[in-house]
């Protein structure tokens, strides 16, 4: 598979380009898509990433059932060695924006669902159809879906493979926006450029209060907030956006 990565600013954009087999993910690919990971991880100019497929009718189809093979390895075997695919490659408190501008199906709903920001076209479609296929959204759809929608429907879409359209994904808040498809590319690069302008310790912060907060009881994500509020309180970041507000003049983060 061709993944485009291209870095604008701070602000990293990675494009599943196989349109013709709707983005589905191939065994390439997967490594390629793991070395972007890393990068988007590891290089300090990087403070978010956008994640997109080519073309209109795509983001992805998740695993590329035509090209995918059983390896010679046991199962046992092979998650001692590496563990799960895809997903924990993009485990990193940088925002990730998921820019979904067609079918995110199967796998493709998955990292979706590993995405922070959810937007959508107009013309997307939403399903886990793993069971249409005597498979299971193994990268953590059966877990991810129904903490992010209503049980009732993440359920339904889990059991029965069944799509749901762009209006529904919003209305039941797996999504926060949808736009014209032609439009959609310039809302995920302004989000992506809001967040970049803010400090980047503090977007990190807030991302990593959030997603641990939510596996903590209350009392704990609390204390554990007001913690990383203490981490952030000596930055010069921090000194800079007070300062740069009393001279009512736009800060310049360093990320320190
Ligand atoms: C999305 C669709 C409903 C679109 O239908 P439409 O009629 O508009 O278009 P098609 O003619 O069907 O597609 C065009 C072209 O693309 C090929 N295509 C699409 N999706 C795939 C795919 N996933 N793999 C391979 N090829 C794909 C299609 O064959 C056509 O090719 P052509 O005939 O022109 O040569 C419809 O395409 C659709 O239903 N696609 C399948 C979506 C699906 O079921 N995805 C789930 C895959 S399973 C998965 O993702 C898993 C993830 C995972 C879990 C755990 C660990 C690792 C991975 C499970 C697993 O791997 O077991």
């Amino acid at each position: 598979m061709g993944v485009d990565f291209v870095t604008e600013g701070n602000v990293a954009y990675i494009t599943l380009n196989r349109p013709d087999a709707m983005n589905a993910l191939d065994p390439e690919g997967l490594v390629r898509l793991a070395e972007i990971w890393g990068e988007v991880k590891n290089n300090p100019e990087i403070r978010i990433a956008v994640l997109t497929g080519a073309g209109e009718k795509a983001f992805c189809t998740g695993t590329d059932m035509k090209k995918a093979k059983v390896p010679d390895e046991c199962m046992a075997a092979l998650y001692y060695k590496e563990g799960q695919p895809i997903i924990p490659h993009m485990k990193m408190w940088k925002p990730i924006i998921a820019c979904i501008n067609g079918y995110a199906v199967g796998g493709g709903l998955e990292m979706a669902l590993a995405c922070d920001l959810r937007i959508c076209s107009t013309t997307a479609k939403f399903a886990l159809t793993e069971t249409k296929v005597a498979s299971l959204a193994g990268l953590n759809g059966t877990q991810c879906l129904p903490r992010a929608i209503p049980q009732a429907v993440a359920m339904k879409m889990l059991l029965t493979g069944e799509m749901i359209d762009a209006a529904e994904a919003h209305r039941v808040g797996l999504v926060s926006d949808v736009a014209e498809p032609d439009q959609l590319m310039a809302l995920a690069r302004k989000y992506a450029e809001k967040i970049a302008s803010n400090a980047p310790l503090s977007v990190m912060a807030a991302k990593q209060a959030a997603v641990m907060g939510m596996d903590m009881p209350l009392p704990h994500a609390i204390d554990f907030s007001y913690l990383l509020w203490g981490i952030l309180r000596d930055t010069e970041d921090r000194k800079e956006g007070f300062t740069a507000f009393a001279e009512k003049r736009a800060p310049q983060y360093r990320g320190r």
